[in-house]
């Protein structure tokens, strides 16, 4: 999974017009327990070296737990490092953006991990040997961040179907399976998960009331490395995309999940979207939340104060290639 092509082809932006950034100070921060490290850790170790030559003062941290690239990732802004490399998957990165985020280092990144979404969504070679040209050659730009919970997310938050899938398998021997297990837990979840009823404030203003069976809030577009909820989303517009997906019978939601794998224009029939800074989520009883994939406990049950997901502008430097998908960024005053 972790080898091949970008995702899709898509018009590209060109950053002939932006600054490039030539840091000097760089932590590789790496996690040895990341899907495709084992297979990597000859280029990692590689590239290392490699920025070394070409000036850069570069060393590496291995982890040993989880908690351990956001400890390393909040001594090198202590210390004004240039840049983090996160050297892992999707659930690294968002250790690391916890405490890069409002700061000036930037966040760049060797894909290492089982899907690598944000790699895939910008177009980061997930050939190590090629991603570590982009932290060379590529442009810095600023990025905005989702939140909920005090917890920021780089890709996206989800509440109902997905969420529940992803608590499952962090619990199980399925996680072994890697994207199998996800794909396993996934159908069995779908057959049998009945959905729940949440009332969204969007921006204080509108109240959508209905029953959800997945609801996607998206600072990017991709989501699990193939499909799209949030297929609108700019990671520099300072808002975040909200698609509700409304709860169907078992033949529509095996519609609705062929319309949105084929990222068929039809999707929106069976989804409510919008873009918002703010939405609060109240749910009868509490469902799971999950963040860039990785479980973050449950919505408030009623009588709560409800879960706040909220954008923070332009929270995050990032290191993505000189050129970007179109689609993903609104163009910017040059830095
Ligand atoms: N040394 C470690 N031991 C155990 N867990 C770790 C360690 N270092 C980091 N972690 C945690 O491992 C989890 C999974 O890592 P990561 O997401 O990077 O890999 P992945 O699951 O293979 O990739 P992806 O998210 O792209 O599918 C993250 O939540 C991270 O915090």
């Amino acid at each position: 999974m972790t080898q091949g092509k970008t995702y899709m082809q898509q018009p590209l932006q060109s950053a002939s017009s932006k600054k490039k950034f030539q840091p000097t100070s760089a932590v590789l921060i790496a996690n040895p327990t990341s899907g495709s490290y084992v297979n990597n850790k000859k280029q990692v170790d590689e590239t290392v070296q490699f920025l070394q030559t070409q000036g850069w003062d570069a060393h590496l941290r291995l982890t040993q737990q989880q908690g351990d690239a956001g400890r390393f990732a909040h001594e090198a802004v202590k210390q004004n490092i240039d840049v983090v490399v996160a050297i892992g998957g999707d659930g690294t990165i968002n250790e690391v953006i916890q405490e890069l985020a409002g700061s000036e280092t930037a966040l760049g990144i060797l894909p290492n991990g089982t899907v690598n979404v944000w790699a895939r969504e910008v177009g980061i070679p997930l050939e190590n040997g090629a991603a570590r040209e982009i932290l060379l050659q590529g442009q810095r730009r600023r990025i905005d961040l989702g939140k909920v919970n005090e917890r920021y997310f780089l890709l996206m938050a989800g509440i109902g179907l997905d969420a529940e899938v992803t608590h499952e398998v962090e619990q199980r021997p399925a996680k072994k399976l890697g994207v199998l297990g996800y794909v396993l837990v996934g159908l069995w979840k779908t057959l049998t998960f009945k959905g729940f009823r949440v009332s969204l404030h969007i921006d204080g203003k509108e109240l959508i009331k209905t029953h959800a069976t997945q609801i996607v809030i998206g600072n990017t577009q991709l989501y699990g490395g193939a499909i799209k909820y949030t297929w609108q989303a700019k990671c520099n517009d300072g808002l975040l995309d909200v698609c509700i997906a409304r709860s169907q019978s078992l033949i529509n939601t095996v519609l609705m999940g062929i319309d949105v794998l084929l990222h068929r224009r039809q999707r929106r029939q069976w989804v409510r979207y919008e873009t918002c800074q703010e939405v609060e989520i109240r749910t009868r009883h509490a469902i799971a939340i999950q963040v860039d994939g990785d479980p973050l406990g449950f919505t408030s049950e009623r009588g709560a104060p409800p879960t706040i997901f909220k954008i923070a502008p332009q929270a995050l430097n990032v290191i993505v290639p000189e050129e970007v998908p179109a689609c993903l960024f609104i163009d910017e005053v040059t830095e």
